[in-house]
Order: structure tokens, then sequence, then C-alpha cells
């Protein structure tokens, strides 16, 4: 039986770390840290999502302002409240909730947020700084799922890691990482050949297509390292149910460690969201935390959080 690993304890020990610097923050340079949190429209599974985002933030000390838009809400009108955030000294991170309704352009809105504002690290220019391994505000679920696997792995380097998936949110940045963690990294998505036997070559694998049991025992190899990004909701019995991309009780049986959904990487994805807004902080005002989260390269500050 593998090893679960438990993002919401997880979660618990980075939260408990950001409210540490909130707390530094505060002390040293009287800064509330403070988060702007957009969402159009009324999507019931992001709104549970900005209402839990709006909770931990609250929890650590940071401080937060909700913006609800209506559904009909215009290219314009979104733009304008970007810029009026964009401009205020006294918000240091903006979020926007995704998915957008149809009538808005994501990638305008994504890069009409101030870089050093951009704690979802979705900006045009957080991309690239990423991808040439430079320090950058990083997207959080992909962050998240480094943590894990750190907690799982001592040393990452040499490890074949497959990503299932190629989306922008998780599975391009998510190699990124790997690879700056000196993985062997293949990207698998919808039109890769013999997909299965690339994953049983893995000693990591990490489920991203959005597919419900998508990864199965057989997509395995025994021991390998598993982390299940995949957010699918069912009904069973008139119930709503979430469910990830792997079939969990069979990869189980195969894999050393996994992630669960619920509890997995779900509750790190916001707890790396206010991770990212201490440090867009830091990167406003040059002020560098004292062994937080400012001085650190992303791969330093997965590790931070390493195997008990
Ligand atoms: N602007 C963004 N939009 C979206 C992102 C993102 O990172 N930035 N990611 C996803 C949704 N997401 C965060 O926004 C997210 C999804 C799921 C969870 C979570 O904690 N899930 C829980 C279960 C919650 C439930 O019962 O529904 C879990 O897995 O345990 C957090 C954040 C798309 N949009």
């Amino acid at each position: 039986m593998a090893q679960l690993i438990d993002g919401k304890a997880l979660s618990a020990q980075v939260l408990q770390q950001v409210a540490a610097d909130v707390a530094l923050l505060k002390a040293d340079y009287d800064i509330l840290p403070t988060l702007a949190v957009v969402l159009v429209g009324e999507d019931p599974a992001s709104q549970v999502y900005v209402r839990n985002k709006m909770k931990r933030a609250s929890e650590v000390g940071i401080g937060s302002r909700e913006h609800l838009l209506d559904a009909g809400t215009t290219q314009d009108e979104l733009a304008q409240l970007i810029a009026t955030l964009n401009s205020d000294p006294l918000v240091h991170g903006i979020l926007v909730q995704l998915p957008l309704p149809a009538q808005l352009d994501e990638d305008s809105v994504i890069a009409s947020i101030h870089p050093d504002k951009d704690v979802d690290g979705f900006h045009p220019l957080n991309v690239g700084a990423l991808a040439a391994g430079r320090d950058t505000l990083v997207p959080c679920t992909p962050q998240g799922c480094m943590i894990m696997l750190n907690q799982v792995h001592s040393n990452l380097s040499g490890k074949n890691a497959v990503v299932v998936g190629r989306s922008n949110i998780v599975g391009k940045p998510m190699a990124a990482l790997l690879l700056q963690a000196n993985c062997t990294v293949t990207i698998a998505h919808s039109r890769t050949q013999n997909i299965e036997s690339l994953c049983r070559q893995a000693d990591i694998v990490i489920a991203a297509a959005g597919r419900m049991a998508l990864v199965d025992a057989t997509w395995i190899k025994p021991g390998a390292t598993v982390i299940d990004v995949g957010i699918n909701a069912i009904e069973i019995d008139g119930k709503r149910k979430l469910v990830g991309d792997v079939a969990f009780e069979a990869v189980s049986q195969v894999a050393g460690a996994i992630s669960p959904v619920p509890g997995g990487v779900g509750p790190m994805t916001i707890a790396c969201l206010l991770l990212n807004t201490t440090r867009a902080v830091t990167r406003q005002l040059a002020c560098p935390l004292e062994q937080g989260v400012g001085a650190m390269n992303t791969t330093a500050r997965s590790d931070r959080y390493v195997r008990s």
C-alpha cells in the first residue's frame, strides 16, 4: 500500500510559514500583505475556491479584497478594475479566478495584471522567467506539487518524470519546475502515443489531464510517486463527489506514494497562493525576509518542506 501524501496536513505547515512571514512583514516593515481576488460570474466551483482562498488568507493574517463581478462584465470594465488594483500600493497580489465567462479574453486579462502582483504566476513575463530558470512568481498548483514531491524524495535529480497534461496552468509550469530540479521530463497529452508505457517507465507521474480515473494501476511502475492534480466533480446517489485523474484505490496498490483527491493538491494550491502573496510583497518593496520566501529561488522554496 502506497504512502499517502496528505495535502491537507502539508498545506497547514506551509500556511504556518506564511503566517510567520506575514508577522515579520508587519513587525519589521508595518506592511499588511493584501490579496485582491476577482471573480466574474457565478460558477459554483469557482465560488467555493474563492471563498476558501479568502478564508485561508484571513487565517494567516493576509488582508483580502473580494471583487465579485457580474457574469456580463465587459473586457473594458475588467481591465479598468485591474488597472486600479495595479496602481493601488496597498494591494500586493491580484488573482482573477479562472475560467472567465466566454465573452472575456483570458490571455489579455492575465497580461494586464502587473507581473509583480501576479500571484498566480500566469503573466507571460513570469512564465518566461520560469522557463529560463529565473526566480519568479510560480503557478500555485505546480509549486504545491513540488512541495509534495520533496516530502517523498530527498533528491529529485535524475528522476524520470512524466507530466500527463499540457495546460498553461499546470502541465507546462510543472514540467519547467521538474526540469529545474534536474528531473528527466516528458510531457504527455491527448495525442501522445503509448502513453501507458511512457508512464510505466516513470519514477514520478503527475496526472493533470482533466479526465476522471484516466491513470490506472497498469500505467504505474511499482514504487513510483503519483501526484493527482485532477478535480472532476461527479454525482453519486444525488451527492456531489470529487475524484481525480487517477484510479486511487487500484493505483495505491502499486505506487510507492500517492496524493488523494480531495485533500491533496487542492489545499496545496491555496497555500502556495498565499506564499506567493508574501513573496509578491518582497518583490514590490525589495525587502527580502530573513530566511523568508523573498530570498529563495523556486526550487529552494519547495525544498523548505522536506521529509519529516
Ligand atoms: N486564477 C486561478 N484560477 C484557477 C486555478 C488557479 O490556480 N488560479 N486553479 C483551479 C481551481 N483552484 C484554484 O483556483 C482550486 C481548485 C481546488 C481546490 C481545492 O482545495 N480543492 C479541494 C476540494 C474542494 C471542493 O470540495 O470543491 C481538494 O482538492 O481537497 C483549490 C483551488 C482553476 N482555476
